[in-house]
């Protein structure tokens, strides 16, 4: 049996972690992580289960993975926690810096841990990713705009962030008109290396990306939706299934398809 701590068991994601953990034969949840204001909400948890509201109370080597949905705020302490403590992190969180994600690979090194960081577990958005940096090499000319439900923390999210850093890649530098002004700040939205990206917030939205490619006449968009939070749950599956086989920690689902 695989043991699972699950990190923000109380969240919309954690929930469903949770339920999908439950369901696998081969893994159980033995522990969850949230904060002091949940300390009653153990029945989200199956019976047996340990809460813990703080991270320093939580034993080295209680689980042998770490699944991480939580806040941009705890992440990064979450996830050298777990490392330092045995635990390989599987972390749907988003938010890390640069800076915090090779210090977190270097600890993994030190410690011998692999795991996996997804921006998104969502087969469209993984697939999205995908075909926009292969597209940027043919259109170098691309705007990202994101949809979110109205609870979302971080701006821009972390698979709009990640769909920069692919495409800008495998992108020919571009610059948009020099003489350029916004006579509203922040009309053209967010800049990641010359790429704009645009962050929408509405009731109604789960998690929406479209990534926009303009040329000479024509136009690509490539869009992907998901309309339902059991959308990321095949793809937590997979990795909780494949993350022993990793001897770093890396970025992207497509490394355990
Ligand atoms: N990779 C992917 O495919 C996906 C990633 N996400 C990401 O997952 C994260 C969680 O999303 P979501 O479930 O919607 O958010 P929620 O706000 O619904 O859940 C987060 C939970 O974590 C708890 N929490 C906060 N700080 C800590 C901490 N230090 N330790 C343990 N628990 C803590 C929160 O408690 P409290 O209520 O007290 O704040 C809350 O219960 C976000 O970063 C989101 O972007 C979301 C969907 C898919
Ligand atoms: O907060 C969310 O909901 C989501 N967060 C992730 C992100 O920031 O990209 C993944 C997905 O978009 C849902």
């Amino acid at each position: 049996m695989t043991k699972v701590l699950i990190a923000g068991f109380t969240g919309a994601m954690g929930q469903q972690a949770t339920n999908l953990v439950n369901e696998l034969p081969d893994f159980e949840v033995v522990a969850g992580l949230t904060t002091p204001k949940h300390a009653d909400d153990r029945a989200l948890l199956p019976a047996g289960a340990t809460v813990y509201t703080a991270l320093a109370d939580v034993p080295a080597g209680v689980a042998d993975i770490w699944l991480d949905f939580t806040l941009p705020s705890a992440v990064y302490e979450n996830v050298k926690f777990a490392l330092a403590h045995g635990m390989r992190p599987v972390v749907g969180t988003t938010g890390l810096t640069d800076e915090q994600l090779s210090e977190l690979q270097a600890l993994a090194k030190t410690n011998q841990l692999g795991g996996l960081i997804a921006p998104n577990f969502g087969m469209s958005a993984v697939l999205l990713m995908k075909f926009a940096q292969e597209a940027a090499k043919y259109f170098p000319d691309v705007e990202i705009i994101e949809m979110h439900h109205e609870d979302k923390k971080d701006a821009p999210s972390g698979t709009a962030l990640n769909t920069a850093k692919l495409i800008s890649q495998n992108r020919s530098a571009h610059q948009t008109a020099p003489d350029e002004h916004e006579s509203l700040a922040g009309a053209r939205g967010g800049d990641y290396e010359g790429i704009k990206l645009h962050a929408v917030r509405l009731p109604g939205y789960v998690a929406h990306e479209q990534v926009l490619f303009g040329g000479a006449g024509e136009a690509l968009t490539i869009r992907q939706d998901s309309f339902d939070r059991k959308s990321f749950m095949s793809g937590v599956k997979v990795a909780l299934e494949h993350v022993h086989e990793l001897d770093q920690l890396v970025v992207g689902l497509e490394n355990v398809l």
